[in-house]
């Protein structure tokens, strides 16, 4: 393999054609433009209003497309983000590896990058191949004069294929410069080990020790990724945010579908710190992306080598993903949250489109279908037509513990208990668009179903109740005890009703978001009314306190 970094005043015939274009497209640039008077800005008024989350990449290309700038507009384009490039260096790469790298002159990165920060208002900057030591430097002098909101370092040192994309010599400066500046520096465990001077990472209390060590460097979080770690059916990252670690458990997705899966998961991180992400929630939606792209992308065959790409657009092609009526899930869709029973059901002769359609009209804000002892065929049908009433009401709908059942109805999510299927697995098979809540009693619960990718839990019994057969009762402690280490919103169940729900959300516990609500509203004469009565009464707390 060739590694050619080429000086612009030594250049070899090989660098002459970059020479050539840089030149070219530097002149072209330079052609006198028209007076501003004259100018026709596209941009009108009302999209500076509504701006676009702009990830800027300074990266190299990979002719395999799986990987580098390819990659990372891809995965920014799969997150709606907007993304820029800066190419540093041209790779002739495919699924065997790196055949050759041609290094883009730094005066000619430079450029396009004053082209990119100069004009357009970039969010987010996502490094991967910076080449040599001046390219690094001419990034740093860059970004201290067209400061952004955030940088994400993926410091990309070899290719997986094992091949050499940043010359030795460039450790010391991104460790001394680049990182002092970034907000999350993100190493697999070889990168780790060679910014560490070769150190041995072999377990995950090696990786917390590296991640330590790198955020002495500078950055304000670190994310060393497990994925290369031996073999285990869980792929670990240890986060770091200079105080706590956070194991990120993902689960290992057999595939030869890996390429391009660092540069993929950084862009992640960029595109939801764009949207103004907090750093954890960014690192969590990037990593359960690439776990479901590559769950996706398993069986795909591209090109002959032993490292394939893999699909950042899937979602396109799965179409039980584009269809739910929320698309985006917001905690104060907790807010009133009511749940079906059967049982309840059958003893009022109501039918469960019935029961649904009154707890909307009341005022519910998503609702859950408990049908424990309905037959699969019939609980299907009656899933559909609910959410068709929900789907023109706006208000989400989840199935509680079935997920064959969400998947046929296209559910909006689904609702899982600790002895449910795990939530990593239903957020694989429903896929990143869809709701996903898990019971939770204890912190440990609470931080795992952050770690799957849940988006809220569900927490109770807050009093006693006789819907749920031996469901012990956690009472005001238990509850806020888990809303504190929650780092998802939060609704509390168990015994609530119209003479206590407003004293559960007067705790003003952080994270609680509402009341989930079974037997107050379900067994009752008239849905309608006993949801209307009990909105307004947490409509009245709520804005009381
Ligand atoms: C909102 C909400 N919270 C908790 C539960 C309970 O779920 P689980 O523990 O799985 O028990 P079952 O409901 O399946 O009996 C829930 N359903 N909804
Ligand atoms: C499903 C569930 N999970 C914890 S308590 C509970 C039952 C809540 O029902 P109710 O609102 O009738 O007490
Ligand atoms: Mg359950």
């Amino acid at each position: 393999m060739k590694f050619l970094c080429y000086a612009m005043a030594s250049a070899p015939p090989q660098a002459v054609h970059l020479r050539l274009l840089s030149s070219t497209l530097s002149s072209s640039s330079r052609r006198p433009r028209p007076p501003p008077s004259a100018r026709r800005y596209r941009v009108a008024a009302s999209a500076r209003e509504m701006p676009w989350p702009h990830v800027l990449t300074v990266a190299g290309s990979d002719s395999g497309g799986g990987a580098g700038i390819q990659a990372d507009i891809k995965a920014c384009a799969a997150l709606g983000a907007y993304c820029s490039s800066v190419v540093t260096a041209v790779t002739a790469q495919n699924t065997a590896g790196v055949q050759g790298i041609h290094v883009v002159p730094e005066e000619f990165i430079r450029e396009q990058l004053n082209s990119v920060l100069s004009d357009m208002s970039v969010d987010v900057v996502k490094t991967g191949m910076l080449p040599s030591i001046g390219v690094v430097k001419v990034l740093c002098e860059s970004l201290k004069k067209f400061p952004v909101k955030a940088l994400v370092v993926d410091p990309v040192l070899v290719s997986t294929s094992g091949d050499t994309l940043s010359a030795s010599s460039t450790l010391s400066v991104y460790r001394d410069e680049l990182f002092a500046m970034a907000d999350i520096v993100t190493p697999n465990v070889k990168e780790a080990s060679r910014l560490l001077g070769d150190v041995s990472l072999r377990t995950v209390s090696d990786m917390r020790s590296a991640a330590e060590s790198i955020y002495k460097f500078g950055p304000k979080y670190v994310l060393v990724k497990g994925g290369d770690m031996p073999e285990s059916s869980d792929a670990i990252d240890v986060f770091f945010d200079g105080k706590e670690f956070i194991e990120l458990h993902g689960h290992r997705i057999k595939t030869h579908n890996t390429h391009g899966t660092g540069c993929t998961l950084a862009s992640c991180i960029a595109s939801e710190l764009a949207k103004g992400a907090t750093m954890l929630h960014a690192v969590q939606v990037a990593k359960n992306f690439v776990e479901t792209a590559l769950h996706h992308s398993k069986d795909l065959i591209i090109g002959n080598g032993p490292q394939g790409p893999f699909d950042h657009l899937f979602k396109l092609k799965c179409p039980p993903y584009n269809v739910g009526s929320q698309p985006s899930f917001k905690a104060d869709q907790l807010f009133l949250y009511a749940v079906t029973d059967s049982g309840m059901n059958k003893k009022w002769g109501r039918s469960i489109k019935e029961s649904v359609r009154a707890a909307i009209e009341g005022g519910a804000t998503i609702v859950q279908l408990r049908e424990k002892d309905a037959e699969t065929r019939e609980f299907l049908e009656a899933a559909k037509a609910c959410m068709e009433i929900c789907k023109s009401s706006g208000v989400p709908l989840l199935i509680n513990d079935r997920v064959d059942i969400a998947l046929a109805c296209k559910a909006d999510g689904v609702h899982v208990g600790q002895s449910d299927m795990l939530a990593r697995e239903v957020r694989e098979l429903l896929g990143p668009g869809k709701i996903i809540g898990v019971s939770c009693k204890t912190p440990a619960q609470a931080q795992q179903a952050w770690n799957d990718g849940a988006d809220y839990i569900g927490c109770g019994g807050v009093y006693p109740t006789s819907t749920k057969a031996n469901n012990p009762t956690l009472g005001f402690e238990g509850l806020k005890t888990v809303c504190l280490a929650s780092k998802l919103p939060v609704v509390a169940i168990g015994g609530i009703n119209a003479s206590n729900a407003g004293s559960v959300m007067e705790l003003g516990l952080p994270n609680l978001k509402g009341v989930a609500v079974v037997s107050a509203l379900f067994d009752r004469e008239c849905v309608a009314t006993e949801t209307r009565n009990l909105r307004s009464i947490l409509t009245n707390t709520c804005s009381r306190t």
